[in-house]
């Protein structure tokens, strides 16, 4: 065993996180721990990785009996437990290799740090690891997808072999299929050496293809404990959700499409290149491509976050020359980003106060301001998310990752916007709520709305797209729909002809 944890409990303040968890992990093994949004699994990581003391329980690793009340972060270090947590703690500010090297510390000379060798190690965790970057970029101009590529070489550059223990903290979040390969073929092989490996994520899909036991969690317990072998993607849903896998259904337009909502022509802004797009109402309109293909770009141009060089932007038959963001939200264009952190989170502000930012105004009357009115939209919001928080008072922070990100999406669809860009909107959701976003996403296009949604996970667009295109180097290469509007397809016509040119990312 490389880590057996027993009885693992912590309260917080009106909520019992964990509750008497056990879990064990064998040398080589990859094991899945799975679970609703706020059911556990980051207290407990953040635990075992002596981050945050528990209130009681035990925990062996590799042999070694930690006292969980008392551990720090150093002791677990030192038997071979690294994490990559889902927020990367990475340093925005520096470049690739500098957050190698704060990992491992920077190769010195006469007193002198290495710069040529600081390099090539970094280019040969950059090869190993397949990152599409250079180790002089900074890792604020790297999608965030590199930046969690980063953030796992670095973790595991000095783990050496047989006798690493290593949480992965939902690491493919939002990596696009095919780097997602990539890593999971890399986490195969660390398993092959003998290294313990706790993978965390709510993409089924992987957990199924990758690990050989899961762990399930809700409300702070463990509720099922499975080998992957004997396992469906229909038996883990219900496992995690405790409710029936067929309520998530997929979620094409029923009725005609109507009038355009969001016409380009000719939209060119950074890699974004001489783009012509229709939307209808009534349509949600999937963006498929690599990191750096200009996905994101495509939406900030589109609600002007990103200058245009040339072109039109035709939002409801009126030219749209939004140069401001605030530009766009006035004209019902709403776009929630992928960086959460950065973009479009108050962590230190209450739930509420999250979810009511922009639409104050809508409670004003003659009479005053209608507080219990806007509670009551609040109650009612958090409910239909099904956000998990003690009370709407409680500070964002203190919410789970995925938690938030349903907080993000109902402050924006409250405003009924008429066209929404969503970039990544589903990162770190467990798989109920990720059905929620898209009903949700559906109300507003079944009145008359209509939607651009940018996804890495291939799957999560065919189920909940109309149509999808296909973006390579800043360009539309492709549209699909109907039948071909399939996981296989799109994959092919991602990289359709990066075989030949070896250039992944434009
Ligand atoms: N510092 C804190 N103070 C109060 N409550 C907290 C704190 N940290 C976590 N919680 C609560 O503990 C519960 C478990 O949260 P946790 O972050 O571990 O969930 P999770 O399973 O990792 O969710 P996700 O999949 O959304 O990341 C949640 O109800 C959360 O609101």
């Amino acid at each position: 065993m490389a880590l057996e944890a027993r009885g693992i409990t912590k309260v917080f303040p009106g909520t019992r996180a964990l509750d008497h968890i056990s879990l064990t992990l064998r040398r080589g093994e990859i094991h899945a721990l799975c679970g609703g949004n706020g059911c556990g699994k980051s207290t407990l990581i953040k635990i075992l990785s002596g981050v945050l003391q528990a209130d009681s329980g035990t925990v062996l690793l590799n042999d070694v009996d930690i006292d969980v009340t008392q551990v720090k972060p150093a002791q677990v270090h030192e038997l071979g437990l690294r994490v990559v947590h889902q927020d990367l703690a990475v340093f925005p500010d520096l470049s690739i290799a500098e957050n190698m090297m704060l990992g491992s510390g920077y190769p010195v000379a006469r007193g002198r740090i290495q710069w040529r060798e600081t390099r090539r190690r970094a280019q040969a965790q950059i090869d190993r690891f397949e990152i599409p970057a250079r180790p002089e970029n900074l890792l604020r101009d790297l999608p965030v997808g590199t930046r969690a590529q980063v953030a796992i070489a670095r973790a595991l550059q000095d783990v050496s072999e047989n006798r690493g223990i290593v949480i992965l903290d939902e690491p493919t979040a939002s990596l696009p299929s095919h780097e997602v390969e990539l890593l999971l073929a890399a986490i195969r092989r660390l398993a092959a050496q003998g290294h313990a490996i706790l993978f965390v994520s709510h993409r089924l899909d992987e957990v199924l293809a990758l690990t050989d036991r899961v762990t399930v969690m809700r409300d702070g317990r463990v509720v099922a404990r499975h080998e992957t072998a004997k396992l469906n993607e229909s038996e883990l849903i219900e496992s995690i959700l405790g409710r029936r896998a067929d309520e998530i259904g997929m979620r094409h337009s029923a009725r005609p499409l109507g009038n355009p909502v969001l016409q380009t022509r000719g939209l060119t802004a950074g890699p974004v290149t001489d783009i012509g797009l229709e939307v209808r109402a009534g349509e949600v309109v999937g963006i498929a491509g690599l990191l750096g293909s200009g996905r994101t770009e495509l939406l900030r141009s589109i609600c002007g976050d990103l200058p245009k060089k040339s072109g039109t932007v035709v939002v409801n038959g009126k030219r749209a020359e939004f140069r401001r963001i605030d530009q766009a939200i006035g004209a019902g264009v709403v776009m929630i980003p992928e960086d959460r952190p950065r973009g479009a989170v108050f962590p230190d502000l209450p739930v509420n106060d999250n979810l009511d930012v922009g639409v104050l105004g809508r409670y004003w009357r003659w009479s005053g301001f209608r507080n219990a009115a806007m509670r009551r939209d609040d109650a009612e919001l958090r409910t239909r998310f099904r956000v998990k928080s003690e009370s709407g008072s409680v500070q964002m922070k203190s919410l789970s990752g995925g938690n938030q990100q349903k907080v993000i999406i109902a402050r924006w669809l409250r405003r009924d916007p008429v066209l929404l860009l969503l970039d990544e909107p589903t990162q770190g959701v467990d798989v109920g709520a990720r059905a929620d976003i898209y009903t949700a996403v559906r109300e507003v296009t079944e009145n008359g709305g209509a939607a651009v949604v940018v996804a890495s996970d291939l799957e999560e667009l065919t189920l909940n797209v109309d149509r999808a295109l296909v973006l390579r180097k800043g360009r539309i290469v492709a549209e699909v729909t109907g039948a071909d509007l399939n996981v296989h397809r799109l994959t092919e016509l991602i990289y359709a002809d990066d075989a030949k040119s070896g250039d992944r990312d434009g």
